[in-house]
């Protein structure tokens, strides 16, 4: 619709902004104590409002980021968040506006990607998001639960004392584990001011336990505990949620979970979500304690800005060459044709393989679907009998994708 326009919101438009965010979300308005961390955590610039006449009535956030890619570079991203129309101005083209001003933003920035969580599937894809990696919770029976004592242990646990402590450690402890998966973010400054200022603030009960192995941090979980049942009976208990759990090696996950496992009174421990192929079952004697939380599985959605970098940026794996044809409506520099080859990709005179959209790239780009199957699924057109399984074995990654970082 003409007659809604977007511009960058002043500092003193911001909180007007977040609060038609938390109503959105069904949230309630921000108090002033959650103001002032979110406030450290908004980056100059980077939130867009919706206008109609002068009222606002949307608004679209953005944090400076990176992401790592195949092969381990680190690609800068517009990690995209607070996005939100009022209820009563809906479906009148304000999102559109503010998702194509936003994107272009990201591009001019030279961000070669943005990427989200979203709140439901059928919003992103117009816009040429794909999900790039997956997660999935995982819930255990912590009673019947025992870490195997034939995993060794790799390190020592240390609790972290209160909120100064914990955001003075925590973002050295989170570099120190570097990014063992494709798909993990660099967290700006203000996240960790918004996300654990507000779980270590009034009235929280959070915890934060590092795992120190012989060359510093290699792991951390972040938890809170909450009481299922009051101390009159004799079943009393708690549910422990995990809020925020990495680590470089299975040996220091495990002696994180032996940590947790420690913890008293505790029946069920529940995780946010994790990367699909970690062997949660193996870690305990009773490989049946664990459970897959049973939800969707889609965890960011990315959209690649600046394909010939992106592609140019990331390794591929031993296979014959294939060339791709993208499509791309909103960024026509993108549309083409790219050579992927082991040795790398680059643009390409050279009759196409597979077609498909920018939306598909992003699905392939993190290696979370096959090409084969998304051509089985008509989302990749083919011209070459062959092409989707040496795709398939060039764009594959060695562990799943996984971001882990809510924002
Ligand atoms: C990254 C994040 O922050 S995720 C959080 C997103 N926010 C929310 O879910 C909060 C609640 N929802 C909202 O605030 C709004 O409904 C929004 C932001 C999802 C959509 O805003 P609107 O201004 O109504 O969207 P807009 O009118 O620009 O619609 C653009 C297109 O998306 C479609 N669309 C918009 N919302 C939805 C939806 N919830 N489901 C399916 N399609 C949708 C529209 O039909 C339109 O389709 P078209 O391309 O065929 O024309």
């Amino acid at each position: 619709m003409t007659d809604i326009h977007v511009r960058v919101l002043r500092a003193d438009e911001h909180r007007q902004a977040l609060d038609l965010v938390y109503r959105a979300l069904h949230h309630s308005r921000s108090t002033d104590e959650e103001w002032t961390l979110r406030a450290k955590g908004h980056q100059e610039g980077r939130i867009l409002g919706a206008f109609l006449a002068d009222e606002l009535i949307g608004t679209a956030a953005a944090l400076t980021s990176d992401t790592t890619v195949p092969g381990g570079a680190r690609l800068p991203t517009a990690a995209v968040t607070g996005v939100g129309v009022r209820a009563d101005r809906r479906r009148r083209g304000a999102l559109r506006a503010l998702m194509h001003d936003q994107l272009r933003d990201a591009a001019q920035r030279g961000e070669a990607m943005a990427a989200l969580h979203a709140s439901e599937t059928s919003i992103y894809g117009r816009f040429g998001y794909g999900i790039g990696t997956h997660a999935r919770g995982v819930r255990v029976h912590a009673r019947h639960a025992a870490v195997r004592p034939d995993i060794p242990s790799s390190g020592e646990i240390r609790q972290l004392g209160g909120v100064t402590e914990v955001l003075a450690t925590m973002p050295e402890v989170y570099r120190r584990i570097g990014r063992p998966r494709v798909g993990m973010m660099e967290r700006p400054e203000g996240w960790w001011a918004i996300k654990y200022g507000r779980w270590f603030g009034a009235g929280d009960s959070h915890e934060v336990a590092v795992h120190e192995g012989t060359d510093g941090a290699s792991g951390f979980v972040c938890y809170r505990t909450q009481e299922i049942s009051d101390y009159a009976g004799p079943n009393f208990a708690a549910h422990l949620e995990v809020v925020d759990l990495h680590a470089n090696s299975l040996s220091a996950l495990a002696d994180l979970w032996r940590h947790l496992l420690a913890v008293d009174l505790v029946a069920t421990i529940e995780t946010h979500p994790r990367p699909l192929d970690e062997p949660y079952p193996l870690l305990f004697t009773d490989p049946r304690v664990c459970t897959a939380v049973p939800e969707s599985d889609d965890e960011i959605w990315y959209r690649l800005l600046d394909v010939p970098r992106a592609l140019a940026s990331r390794s591929y794996q031993d296979a014959e060459p294939v060339v791709i044809e993208v499509r791309d409506e909103l960024f026509p520099d993108n549309a083409g044709r790219y050579r992927l080859s082991a040795a790398g990709a680059d643009r390409t005179d050279a009759a196409a393989d597979l077609h498909c959209d920018v939306q598909t790239l992003a699905m392939l780009y993190f290696g979370s679907y096959r090409a084969s199957d998304l051509a089985e699924l008509g989302r990749i057109t083919i011209a070459e009998q062959g092409a989707a399984v040496r795709a398939d074995q060039l764009l594959r990654t060695e562990q799943a994708s996984w971001c882990g970082t809510g924002y």
